[in-house]
């Protein structure tokens, strides 16, 4: 790459993208790296300021920033993952399908460690629609040493650093507990809200069982929706302290592995996570019957991704888990749970 005074060049290629600003107007590729400059081109480089240009010179060693860019989606993009056009050495990621998208966090601070070049993304864990912008690579200079990125090739290895996971449509029992729905004193308002949560996701809600604040009686609708096809068993109610609040015992019945009872996240203190083989039961706190978003917005994509949640995982949530509780929800599209 040389600078020459922008009257000299003509024949030369440009080795970058030109780009126009007008506020408000333009913002746009005026010519594009490869460009040969033509005697007529002068004037509007000129107007664009470039009193010199930089041509290129292929050197050994050395790569072009577009060129760089390339190696760097090649090397941290994994599935689920498609492209903007490369362009003044950016290259956005978009998801190719609704899902969650994750992000391997220390390889990219590593990445980002290394100088020169920038991957930056939206927050792991994030549940992402087809079509949305996930993450940005870009190479800072111009040229840059071949080095660099074979130092990354060789951090990075075959792990990815950004991928997007499709959701499973998995079957979901409701078990929904409380003498005060079960013997007709209230109507049952959490049936609805789970219904509409698990259509965000396309699952199919198998049916709901009510049944008084009776362990035995709880642990058998649990048992019995795992026993006609349940991928997840969700139980509402008797989530708390109170002596009729029986819900954990009866998920603790099913022999089930109790992950968690307590999550540091609020709105979802007194949730609750287990697992009967491969399959989540839930114990939800009455806040998910009235909050606009909660733990179970928070958790439900990571099962859907069939994750296996450990204690360790629901620990990360304190950092992020307090939702701001705007008066207009903009969940995902927020802190809310960003922290882990
Ligand atoms: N001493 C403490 N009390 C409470 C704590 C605590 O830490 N210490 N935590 C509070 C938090 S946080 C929550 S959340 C609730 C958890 O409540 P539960 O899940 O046990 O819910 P219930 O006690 O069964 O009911 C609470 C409330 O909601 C109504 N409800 C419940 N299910 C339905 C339904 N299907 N349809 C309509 N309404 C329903 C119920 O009638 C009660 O009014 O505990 C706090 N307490
Ligand atoms: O579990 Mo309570 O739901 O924190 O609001």
């Amino acid at each position: 790459m040389k600078k020459i005074p922008v009257k000299e060049t003509i024949g030369s290629v440009l080795c970058h993208d030109i780009t126009q600003i007008i506020p408000g107007k333009i913002k746009d590729r005026a010519f594009k790296k490869g460009h040969i400059i033509k005697k007529e081109d002068i004037p509007l480089l000129l107007s664009l300021g470039k009193d010199h240009i930089y041509v290129w010179e292929k050197k050994e060693g050395v790569l072009h920033e577009n060129e760089a860019a390339e190696r760097l989606r090649k090397l941290t993009a994994g599935a689920g993952i498609t492209f903007s056009e490369v362009k003044e050495g950016k290259i956005n990621f978009i998801a190719e399908y609704d899902g969650l998208l994750k992000i391997n966090k220390e390889l990219l601070y590593k990445l980002n460690s290394i100088g020169e070049m920038i991957l930056v993304t939206l927050h792991n864990n994030y549940p992402v629609r087809k079509g949305k912008k996930v993450a940005g690579t870009r190479v800072i200079p111009l040229v840059i040493e071949e080095e660099k990125i074979k130092r990354a090739e060789e951090i990075i290895g075959n792990e990815k650093i950004v991928q997007v996971i499709p959701y499973k449509q998995m079957k979901v029992g409701i078990v929904t507990t409380g003498n005060e729905i079960y013997y007709g004193r209230i109507k049952d308002a959490f049936g609805a809200v789970i219904r509409k949560k698990m259509e965000e996701y396309d699952c199919e809600v198998l049916g709901q069982t009510i049944l008084p604040d009776d362990p035995d009686k709880i642990r058998n609708a649990i048992e019995s929706w795992i026993e006609k096809g349940a991928d997840m068993v969700v139980c509402t109610g008797g989530m708390s302290v109170d002596p009729d609040d029986v819900t954990p015992t009866a998920i603790e019945k099913t022999g089930g592995e109790i992950i968690t009872y307590g999550s540091p996240i609020l709105p979802g203190a007194m949730f609750l996570l287990a697992y009967k083989k491969d399959i989540p039961i839930l114990g939800l706190p009455g806040c998910v019957m009235y909050a606009k978003r909660t733990v179970f917005d928070l958790i439900l994509p990571r099962l859907l991704i069939k994750e296996r949640l450990k204690a360790s995982d629901i620990a990360k949530y304190g950092h992020g888990g307090f939702c701001m509780e705007c008066e207009v929800c903009r969940f995902p599209d927020c802190t809310f749970g960003k922290g882990v």
